[in-house]
C-alpha cells in the first residue's frame, strides 16, 4: 500500500513545478503549480467517479482549502481513463435510508454552491464521459474543453426516469439556453463531442491533455491583468440567480428530492439501471 508520505514524494518527483497539496482525501489528487498558482483537482474514485457522498465531500473541501490558499485558478479533471465522472453514485441513491439520502443530497448541494460561486477561475477539463452529474460539474466551471471525440455529455437523467432538478436545468439553460436545453433534458439526450462543441455545451474540443492544459493556460490569462476583485464581482453578478434559487431553496429542493427518488417506481426504474450496468 501506498503511504501519503510515498505518493507526495513519487508526485513531486514526477512533477517538478507542481506543489503537492493534500485534499485530504484520497479521492482527489491536487497539484498546483509554484510559478501560476493554478491547482489541478483530479478525481479519482474507481471504477467511474461516481459522486456518492464521499467524493461531493472531498471535493468541496477541496475547493475551500483552494480559495483559502489562494490558489489563481482551478482545473476539474479526472485520473480516470476515459472518465469524467459518471454523474451521481446511484447506489447512494437505491434503497438509501431518509438520512443517508438526505446527507447525499446535502452534500452534493453544498459541493455545487461552493463550485458555482467561487470566485477563482475555473476549467473544466474533460477527459472522458460526462453524463447527468458529471455533466453538472463540468457546467459549473466558467471554460469547458473537451480531450478527445469520442466522449458523450449531457443530462440525461430522464433516461433513469429522473428528472433534473432546477438548478441542474438552470446551469445548462445560461450555457445553451432553454430551447436547447428543453429539448435535451426531456429527451436526455447525451451530445457526442462535436454535438456539444457545436451547440456551445464545450467551449473547445482538442486531440490531447496537454493541448488542453495550453487552452486552460490561455483562459486563464484573459484574467492577467483584470483586478481579482472585478472579476469576482462580475462574476457573482452573472451567476446570481441561478446560486440564489438553490441558496433560498435548499430546504424545498430537498424535500423534492427526498419524495421523489423514494417513490416506488422511480426506485424499481434505478434498480433496474444499475442491474443493466453491471450486466455489461
Ligand atoms: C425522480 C426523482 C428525481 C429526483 C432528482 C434526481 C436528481 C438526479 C440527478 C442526477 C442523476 C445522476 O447523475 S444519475 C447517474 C447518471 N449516470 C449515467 O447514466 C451513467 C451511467 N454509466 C455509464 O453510462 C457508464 O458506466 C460510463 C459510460 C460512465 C462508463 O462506461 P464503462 O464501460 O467504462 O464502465 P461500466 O459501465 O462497465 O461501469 C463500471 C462500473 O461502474 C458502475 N457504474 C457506472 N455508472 C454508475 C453510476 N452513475 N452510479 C453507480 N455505479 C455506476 C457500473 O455498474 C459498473 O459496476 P460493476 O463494476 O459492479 O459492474
Amino acid at each position: 500500500m501506498t503511504t501519503v508520505l510515498q505518493h507526495v514524494v513519487r508526485r513531486s518527483i514526477l512533477r517538478p513545478f507542481a506543489k503537492s497539496f493534500s485534499s485530504g482525501s484520497p479521492l482527489v489528487d491536487v497539484q498546483v503549480n509554484d510559478k501560476t498558482g493554478v491547482a489541478i483537482v483530479k478525481m479519482g474514485r474507481a471504477p467511474v467517479n461516481g459522486l456518492n457522498t464521499e467524493l461531493l465531500g472531498a471535493l468541496n473541501d477541496t475547493f475551500d482549502s483552494l480559495e483559502k490558499n489562494k490558489a489563481t485558478g482551478m482545473i476539474l479533471s479526472s485520473s480516470i481513463p476515459n472518465i469524467y465522472s459518471a454523474g451521481l453514485d446511484i447506489s447512494e441513491m437505491y434503497n438509501g435510508t431518509p438520512e443517508n439520502l438526505t446527507k447525499f443530497w446535502n452534500t452534493l448541494q453544498s459541493m455545487w454552491i461552493n463550485l458555482y460561486s467561487t470566485p477563482l477561475p475555473t476549467v473544466a477539463l474533460i477527459n472522458g464521459n460526462a453524463p447527468a452529474g458529471g455533466c453538472l460539474l463540468a457546467m459549473s466551471c466558467e471554460y469547458r474543453v473537451m480531450v478527445g471525440s469520442k466522449f458523450v455529455i449531457g443530462l440525461n437523467e430522464t433516461q433513469l426516469g429522473l428528472f433534473a432538478p432546477k438548478w441542474f436545468q438552470d446551469t445548462m439553460v445560461s450555457i445553451i439556453g432553454p430551447r436547447q436545453t428543453e429539448l435535451a433534458l426531456t429527451s436526455g439526450k447525451l451530445f457526442s463531442a462535436q454535438e456539444a462543441l457545436k451547440i456551445g455545451l464545450i467551449d473547445e474540443l482538442v486531440a490531447s491533455e496537454e493541448e488542453a492544459l495550453a487552452s486552460s493556460d490561455k483562459f486563464f490569462g484573459l484574467f492577467k491583468r483584470i483586478p481579482g476583485y472585478a472579476r469576482g464581482q462580475t462574476k457573482n453578478f452573472v451567476r446570481a440567480e441561478v446560486l440564489d434559487w438553490l441558496l433560498k431553496n435548499r430546504e424545498h429542493d430537498t424535500k423534492v428530492f427526498l419524495n421523489s427518488i423514494q417513490l416506488p417506481h422511480v426506485q424499481k426504474g434505478l434498480g433496474l439501471y444499475l442491474q443493466s450496468l453491471k450486466k455489461k
